[in-house]
């Protein structure tokens, strides 16, 4: 009998939640074309050849906000996997209270500022809702997301928590 093993790829994604100061309004941005067209999200993207992540992640916002950040914190690391995809979307998570700039639509992003307690979660991915507790609750962390192929239903997850940014990397969510 021969075994098929599945291959799994990883590629790098950043995303960001600007916050206000005191934490009670998120900044989510409608996406306007390509992956997720229809959802509100944070700002991110594919991180390209030669930038570290956290280039990435300020490109992106910069990109599709024209905001800048100055101190984004590294919250943790969200990994998708889709039915049939041998593709792992790895996506960074950082957040940022500090930004400057002119807030504009742009070709990717309608932004819009929204209270905490009120997120259109409706028009938001699916698993918005699993994580978004302990992002709000200033954990950090890491899990993974099993959708089925049709990019709507989450058939499984699993996570752990950090008491540390530098604790992310060595979690192993399968031991
Ligand atoms: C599947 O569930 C997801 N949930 C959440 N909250 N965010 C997700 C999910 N899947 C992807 N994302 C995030 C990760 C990135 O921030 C974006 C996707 O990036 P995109 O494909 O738009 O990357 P770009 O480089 O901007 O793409 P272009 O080539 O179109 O410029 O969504």
């Amino acid at each position: 009998m021969v075994e098929i093993v599945e291959q799994e790829l990883h590629k790098l994604y950043t995303l960001v939640y600007v916050l206000n100061k005191d934490k009670t309004k998120i900044l989510l941005g409608l996406k306007k074309r390509g992956f997720g067209k229809g959802r509100w999200n944070g700002f991110g993207g594919k991180v390209e050849k030669g930038e570290t992540i956290e280039q990435g992640a300020l490109r992106e916002l910069k990109e599709e906000s024209n905001l800048d950040a100055k101190n984004l914190e590294k919250k943790g690391v969200i990994y998708f996997k889709f039915e049939g995809d041998p593709v792992i979307m790895d996506v960074h998570l950082y957040t940022t209270t500090d930004v400057s700039g002119d807030l504009i639509e742009t070709d990717e992003m309608l932004p819009k500022w929204y209270n905490v307690s009120d997120l259109p979660y409706s028009s938001m991915w699916p698993d918005d809702p699993i994580w978004h507790p302990w992002f709000f609750e200033g954990k950090i962390f890491t899990v993974k997301f099993f959708f089925k192929a049709d990019l709507e239903t989450i058939t499984g997850y699993k996570h752990k928590f950090a008491s540390s940014v530098s604790e992310l990397d060595a979690i192993n969510l399968d031991s």
